[in-house]
């Protein structure tokens, strides 16, 4: 289950970020960067409009060379009932045992480091901070007026998830979402997804929440428990009805398809396969299931990147022997969405012969 994070400025943004059914609210200073913290003042009037009615989150600061104000930091966010505190991480000389130490003395507080995909440290930063007492990591962006994490390209991004949920964090993923990012993300099935700008009227960050675009937000990240209602909730906001459901129009079927889709890929039995990357030629067509009648918009759709995305992933994973289990694996992962129904994949080796050559497979959902 991936939860809704929204980093707010005030308590009346905090109540707007409730009343659409987020998930973590998360004091933040919009104006500074993705962990620049709000006065303690505002941060105390954000936690108290906040307990009781969703988790609480706070941005800290930078792992500096001061480590006191994290710990006073953590200090403050202990004595307000927040859960999460999110702490930027830049560099591996930052100094971990003492932030380890502070984090041992709040066993009640999660710390969950922020690493920048803009400034990635250098090396594998995810023992460092499970040993230190980290217990979560997220991926944000340091310059937000350019960065967007889904530069990183998805397979990197799948595998930062992977290998943090294998060593037992708490992940998060954040940096310029937008709207259209959600579905390629929720495969990944990070623990949160963290948004300021995508709730701001024209991706401003700076500029005070907009409910609808919050909503839609929401929307868009099937929901862990029912959605609390409230002014400037869901009720008041309603998508234009999609395709095939227009009146007289009866839906038949719904396609959605990949064509041409060439990759380098590490492929083959043969020993010269082996040495180097061939490409390999991707046609993939899913017949999806009716449209459910609530689920408008992007909400309602299996995007196409979802399948760009898969097969991107499956690939970076490594050598495969066999076209047919490239296929086979490319249709298990997208058919374990519910809405895709039947689909046929097909993966052609451009390198071997005068023409073409490869496999198409049809699959089915069996229940
Ligand atoms: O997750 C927390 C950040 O505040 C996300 O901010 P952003 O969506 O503007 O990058």
């Amino acid at each position: 289950m991936t939860l809704m994070l929204a980093s707010v400025a005030d308590a009346r943004e905090a109540e707007i970020a409730i009343s659409i059914g987020t998930d973590i609210v998360d004091a933040e200073n919009p104006a500074g960067g993705a962990v620049s913290p709000l006065p303690p003042d505002v941060t105390a009037a954000v936690a108290a409009a906040a307990r009781g009615r969703a988790r609480l989150s706070a941005a800290v600061g930078e792992i500096g060379s001061d480590p006191g104000a994290i710990a006073a930091a953590a200090d403050r966010c202990s004595g307000l009932a927040i859960e999460i505190i999110r702490v930027g991480f830049a560099s591996a000389s930052a100094p971990m045992p003492l932030v380890g130490a502070v984090a041992g003395r709040h066993p009640g507080l999660a710390f969950v480091a922020v690493l920048f995909a803009d400034r990635m440290p250098g090396g594998d930063p995810l023992p460092l901070l499970a040993e230190a007492g980290f217990r979560g990591v997220m991926l944000d962006v340091a310059d937000k007026t350019r960065g967007r994490v889904l530069e990183l390209g998805i397979p990197r991004i799948a595998a930062f998830v992977e290998a943090a949920k294998g060593r037992g964090l708490m992940v998060g993923l954040a940096g310029n979402l937008e709207p259209a990012d959600i579905p390629r993300l929720l495969p990944l099935e990070a623990d949160f997804l963290g948004f300021r700008a995508a709730l701001c009227p024209n991706a401003d960050r700076r500029a005070p929440i907009d409910p609808a675009a919050a909503a839609e937000v929401r929307r868009l990240i099937p929901a862990a428990a029912p959605r609390r209602s409230g002014p400037g909730g869901e009720a008041g906001i309603r998508a234009a009805p999609g395709p095939g459901r227009r009146a007289g129009i009866e839906a038949v079927a719904d396609r959605i398809f990949v064509r041409d889709l060439i990759l380098p890929v590490r492929i083959g039995v043969y020993r010269r396969e082996r040495d180097a990357p061939q490409r390999v030629r991707f046609d993939v067509s899913i017949d999806l299931a009716p449209r459910e009648t609530e689920a408008e918009g992007l909400a309602g759709i299996m995007s196409y990147d979802v399948i760009v995305d898969t097969i991107r992933t499956i690939v970076a994973e490594g050598h495969v022997e066999l076209a047919e289990e490239l296929a086979e694996e490319i249709a298990a992962r997208l058919l374990s969405d519910r809405r895709a129904m039947k689909i046929t994949v097909r993966v052609e080796k451009l390198d071997l012969g005068p023409g073409g050559i490869g496999v198409e497979i049809e699959r089915r959902r069996a229940s």
